[in-house]
């Protein structure tokens, strides 16, 4: 924890820079403010983000990796795949910053998103924002100064072929506080080929590239991602279905007392 105190005054200096510095100084990319895409204020993000390449084996990386195993193997696996496709340049830090929100209740802080990671490590101040969904519900998630957020990402949830899943967060705003946070994203490289745990496989095979092109595509598109959706069920078993389809027909056919049931339970009386 004493880490994440020393990481979050270099944030905060960072941060009060003069907009122009910010803009000017840091390298296209690494800096992010707004949501130039937005058509209207549901669509903002009313915070600025700095992007930091982990080149160095960093305290983060051995954390994340360490996890990341924890949980492949809870699913049996013990996989080297996590230490291979997550190499140190394509793995990053990013430094939060919501200022207060005068309209707060229109204006989120960071857009209702997924992760595209394997997974993110979590570090937030003790104003709070963050929000998760749960059994189909947005839930405040309580800042607590001894804990760090884990949060699943896109990428595992298809390696894991759906056994954990990337969990849907924002982070709305405050009307006087400012905030932040630092997140570290496990990602693969952008060569890195899903590759399911198990089989069969809900997932079509996809590169992190790959994903990143779409995800940026749907979201200029249609304002959220939507492709880790579209690609499950890629691999659908579709014959086999169309098998079972024909089977349960043929039985219907055979079976006088059966077709009269379906017949009355189509019919508007039923
Ligand atoms: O600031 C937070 O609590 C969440 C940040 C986040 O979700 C992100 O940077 O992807
Ligand atoms: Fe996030």
């Amino acid at each position: 924890m004493e880490l994440f105190e020393k990481l979050r005054e270099e944030q905060v200096r960072v941060f009060k820079q003069p907009f122009r510095n910010k803009f000017l100084n840091f390298s296209d990319g690494s800096y992010r403010w707004g949501t130039p895409t937005a058509t209207s204020p549901r669509q903002l993000s009313w915070s600025e983000a700095f992007h930091i390449p982990m080149t160095d084996i960093s305290r983060f990386a051995g954390l994340a990796q360490k996890l990341a195993a924890i949980l492949a193997d809870k699913l049996g696996h013990n996989s080297t795949f996590f230490q291979q496709s997550c190499l140190p340049t394509s793995c990053y830090l990013r430094l939060n910053r919501y200022p207060p929100c005068l309209i707060p209740s229109d204006i989120y802080g960071l857009m209702p998103h997924t992760d595209s990671d394997f997974l993110t490590i979590l570090n937030q101040d003790q104003v709070g924002g963050l929000q998760l969904v749960k059994d189909g519900k947005w839930v405040a998630v309580k800042p607590n100064p001894e804990a760090l957020i884990i949060n699943i990402g896109d990428f595992f949830q298809a390696w894991s072929n759906g056994f954990y899943n990337s969990v849907e967060h924002c982070v709305v705003t405050h009307p006087t506080k400012e905030r932040f946070s630092a997140a570290y994203f496990l990602c693969p490289s952008y060569e890195t080929v899903t590759e399911s745990c198990s089989q069969p496989s809900v997932y079509s095979k996809f590169s992190f590239r790959e994903y990143r092109q779409k995800v940026q595509e749907d979201v200029q598109r249609y304002g959220y991602k939507e492709w880790l959706l579209w690609n499950e069920g890629a691999n659908f078993p579709i014959d086999e279905v169309l098998r079972w389809i024909h089977i349960v027909l043929v039985c219907v056919q055979d079976d006088p007392a059966v077709s009269s049931a379906i017949l009355l339970l189509g019919s508007d009386s039923a």
